[in-house]
């Protein structure tokens, strides 16, 4: 076992041991010893009946003195306590299996979570260079993989605590038979070992496949209107169909190794069982009650080698995925940002300032800004205009407190945002995007996004400074009316205006506009004017964009292009 492997196994066992808990695991693993027992004094059993079986005078063995009161037993008697402690056996192995499944649930629902969370804690500017629909595979569909990591886990402990028990019930009935029949096992073993030796990085290029498929599938559907305006859905399809196929082959490729590793082992056990049972009866003429109950035990053995070598399969096999969310998380909490402690947010009344910032983009040679200042008195509202790709959603982000500065700061009424304060400062801050984010439910649920607890007078009001709400209103279920998907039921306009009204219930300090009128017909913009012309001095107010319109409602103008070094 490589270095690397064992490091991902011990993690991966440690989560289990988390996932499940002390308590948990000792309950289980009291179950398994239990349900070994069991079986092992079933197998015992075999002795005496099979003395019935074979008539007066067989032998029993090894174990003849502790099993010679049983031989007086009814047959009848001995063949119900077996069937007594087969169903008896059953019961545990149910409940083994109900705690098994549940911990593979349990472990999936933890990685889940924490993954999830630890990228939604993560500083926007590593995010910002990140795949989302990467991260989206990984949380949903990887994480059932890892759940089922703790399943095989116990599965392996299982086999492995009856598969002990069992060889100990058989070395009690002959210690020399069960050593050739456990020599003869060994062949078999290193026989499956070498048979298996040249697989696998298949279970990992499987995973990459898998889910190279899964990202093709999110991004094709979710940009579905510019491939199709774009002509590009036949590509998009043909594309997806290669993916398709690699995936089909690399899980065939997989599971073709494990059959034909499979079924030598099956022709392998097979050869070595008949040669057993030659020498056993022909040669050394060994008596049947010992025979039989040491043949059962070997093959009962069989099935579970082959469940351990299954579980080892599938454990190598999904393994990938546990170390895929690990890389993750461990990533996401590199670059994780202060949490918010909940202590009140900074409160701007005067003056928003950065002093001598600069900022530059892993990758980037140039600086977007290099020891740049500006001043923005509170209430006022600000264009910021420039060239594409001088800094204009660079410099919006760091005055809302979703990215700092490499150096210099950012002040709120002279207070220097840092960490906490920069987090905490975000809930005064209302940002509304060129491409507005609405989800598929009612326009009500769109509008509380994030901020619930709103009244539908509160969303009416904030409908109304949106110029938003005679068109809501004239719908026939209004605020309950659903907005379909990214909000496709409404049109770009509609959508950037019910945008600003789920920021204007927030009632934020700082509102930052991004080419809002961009979707906008004459009507439409002059209405978002407007509403932020009747804004002024309520809160301070940045305008990212050119247009016109936007730029004569300005009490100031920072033009970019003049500012800031391009990139
Ligand atoms: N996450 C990122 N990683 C690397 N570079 C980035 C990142 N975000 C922005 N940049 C780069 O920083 C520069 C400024 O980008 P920004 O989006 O702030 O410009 P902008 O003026 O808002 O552009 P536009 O008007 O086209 O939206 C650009 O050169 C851009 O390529």
């Amino acid at each position: 076992m490589s270095a690397e492997t064992r490091r991902t196994t011990v993690a991966a066992l440690r989560q289990l041991v988390d996932a499940a808990g002390v308590g948990r695991l000792t309950w289980i693993g009291i179950l398994m010893a239990v349900s070994s027992l069991t079986e092992g004094i079933g197998l015992l059993l075999l002795v005496p009946i099979t003395g019935v079986i074979a008539g007066e005078g067989a032998g029993l063995g090894e174990l003849g003195r502790y099993l010679a009161p049983l031989q007086g037993m009814p047959v009848e008697l001995l063949l119900a306590s077996v069937v007594g402690l087969v169903v008896f056996r059953a019961v545990i192995v149910y409940l083994v299996l109900e705690a098994k499944t549940q911990l593979g649930f349990t472990m999936t629902r933890n990685i889940r979570i924490d993954t999830y969370t630890a990228v939604l804690g993560a500083e926007w500017r590593w995010l910002s260079g990140q795949s989302s629909a990467s991260h989206a595979a990984r949380i949903v569909g990887e994480a059932d993989r890892v759940g089922s990591l703790g399943e095989d886990a116990l599965s392996v402990a299982t086999w492995a605590i009856t598969g002990v028990v069992l060889i100990a019930t058989a070395f009690a009935i002959s210690w020399q038979l069960t050593a050739v029949s456990l020599f003869a096992a060994g062949v078999v073993a290193i026989a499956v070992v070498l048979l298996r030796a040249r697989k696998l990085r298949e279970g990992e290029r499987y995973g990459e496949a898998y889910q190279a498929m899964q990202e093709q599938v999110t991004n094709g559907l979710f940009h579905l209107r510019a491939a199709r305006i774009g002509g590009a859905e036949v590509s998009l399809a043909s594309r997806f169909a290669r993916t398709a196929r690699a995936v089909e082959e690399s899980e065939l490729r997989f599971h073709r190794s494990v059959s034909l590793a499979h079924v030598a082992f099956q022709a392998i056990a097979a050869a070595m069982l008949g040669a057993l049972i030659y020498v056993a009866l022909l040669r050394f003429h060994t008596p049947l009650t010992v025979l039989v109950p040491v043949l059962v035990i070997m093959a009962r053995l069989v099935p579970i080698a082959s469940g351990i070598q299954h579980s080892v399969r599938r454990w190598t096999f999904n393994r990938p995925a546990l170390d895929a969310l690990h890389g993750l998380v461990a990533q996401a909490r590199a670059h994780q940002e202060h949490a918010d402690d909940g202590s009140p947010p900074p409160v701007l009344r005067e003056r928003l300032e950065l002093r001598g910032v600069s900022l530059r983009y892993p990758g980037r040679q140039r600086p977007v800004f290099d020891d740049f200042d500006l001043s923005i008195a509170a209430g006022c509202v600000v264009a910021i205009c420039g060239p594409s790709g001088v800094g204009k959603s660079s410099l919006a982000d760091m005055l809302g407190g979703l990215i700092s500065p490499d150096a210099g700061e950012v002040a709120i009424d002279g207070e220097v945002l840092r960490d906490g304060a920069r987090v905490r400062w975000r809930r005064r801050v209302a940002y509304v995007e060129q491409v507005p984010y609405l989800f598929d439910g009612t326009i009500a649920e769109n509008l509380c996004w994030g901020l619930p607890g709103h009244d539908d007078a509160a969303l009416e009001r904030a409908l109304d400074r949106a110029a938003a709400l005679s068109f809501v209103q004239a719908l026939p279920l209004g605020l309950q009316t659903r907005v379909g998907e990214a909000g496709r039921q409404f049109s770009g306009g509609e959508r950037q205006r019910l945008a600003l009204a789920r920021a204007l219930l927030r009632e934020p300090d700082l509102l930052i506009l991004d080419e809002v009128t961009a979707a906008l017909d004459g009507a439409n913009e002059n209405a978002v004017r407007g509403t932020i012309r009747a804004l002024k001095g309520s809160c301070t107010i940045l305008i990212l964009g050119h247009r016109a319109g936007l730029l004569e409602l300005a009490d100031q103008i920072v033009d970019l292009g003049t500012h800031a070094t391009a990139p």
